[in-house]
């Protein structure tokens, strides 16, 4: 597995560390509030666990299971919904919590389909974006690190599925996918 990998962008030292700077904000943001954190999975499982750990309040948890890559890499444009939130969402404030941003075709869809239940507040949390890459405007409140246009994988993200157990963020090597 770690063969697969040209290059090493974060290491689990730098992750620790912003993912506890990114939890430490939330809580000075939200103090006294009614917090509703969701993780869009697959690839929020890691982050997710890392940051609800730096979060120091009451909140509440839930879980989306959204898909719109497959096995390929790139976005297929059609954002499925898999598991929707089990909660009303009504008068909550909701943080929105994605391992990565690309196109931002998965978060406009979701915001705006999670804006028709009314709730208090809606904020997104990534701990990557890829902006040169957008193809949907999307405002993120709190971002972890700007990543290169590559394909990343690593700490939750996925190519094909394999690579989530990674403990670090990399880029494959190039021959990796060209040969799928
Ligand atoms: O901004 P976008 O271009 O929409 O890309 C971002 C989305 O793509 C990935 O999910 P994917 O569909 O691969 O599902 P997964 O989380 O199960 O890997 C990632 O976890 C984000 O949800
Ligand atoms: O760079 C990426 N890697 C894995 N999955 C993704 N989904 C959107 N962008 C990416
Ligand atoms: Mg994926």
């Amino acid at each position: 597995m770690q063969n697969d990998i040209a290059r090493v962008l974060l290491t689990e030292e730098e992750l620790h560390e912003r993912v506890k700077a990114l939890g430490e904000a939330i809580t000075a943001d939200y103090k006294g509030k009614d917090l509703l954190v969701v993780g869009i999975l697959k690839g929020s499982n890691v982050f997710m666990s890392d940051l609800i750990r730096q979060i120091n309040m009451p909140l509440n948890i839930d879980f989306m299971i959204v898909s719109s890559y497959g096995n390929a890499t790139e976005s297929t444009g059609v954002v499925k919904i898999m598991k929707d939130i089990e909660q009303s969402i009504s008068d909550k404030h909701v943080l929105i919590v994605e391992d990565i941003i690309d196109s931002g075709l998965t978060l406009k869809y979701l915001t705006e389909m999670l804006n028709t239940r009314k709730p208090a507040s809606i904020k997104l949390c990534t701990l990557l974006d890829k902006p040169a890459r957008r193809k949907e405007n999307v405002d993120v409140d709190y971002v972890g690190f700007e990543m290169p246009d590559e394909f990343i994988v690593g700490y939750g993200i996925d190519y094909a599925e394999h690579y989530r157990n990674l403990p670090f963020v990399g880029i494959l090597k190039p021959e990796v996918y060209e040969n799928k």
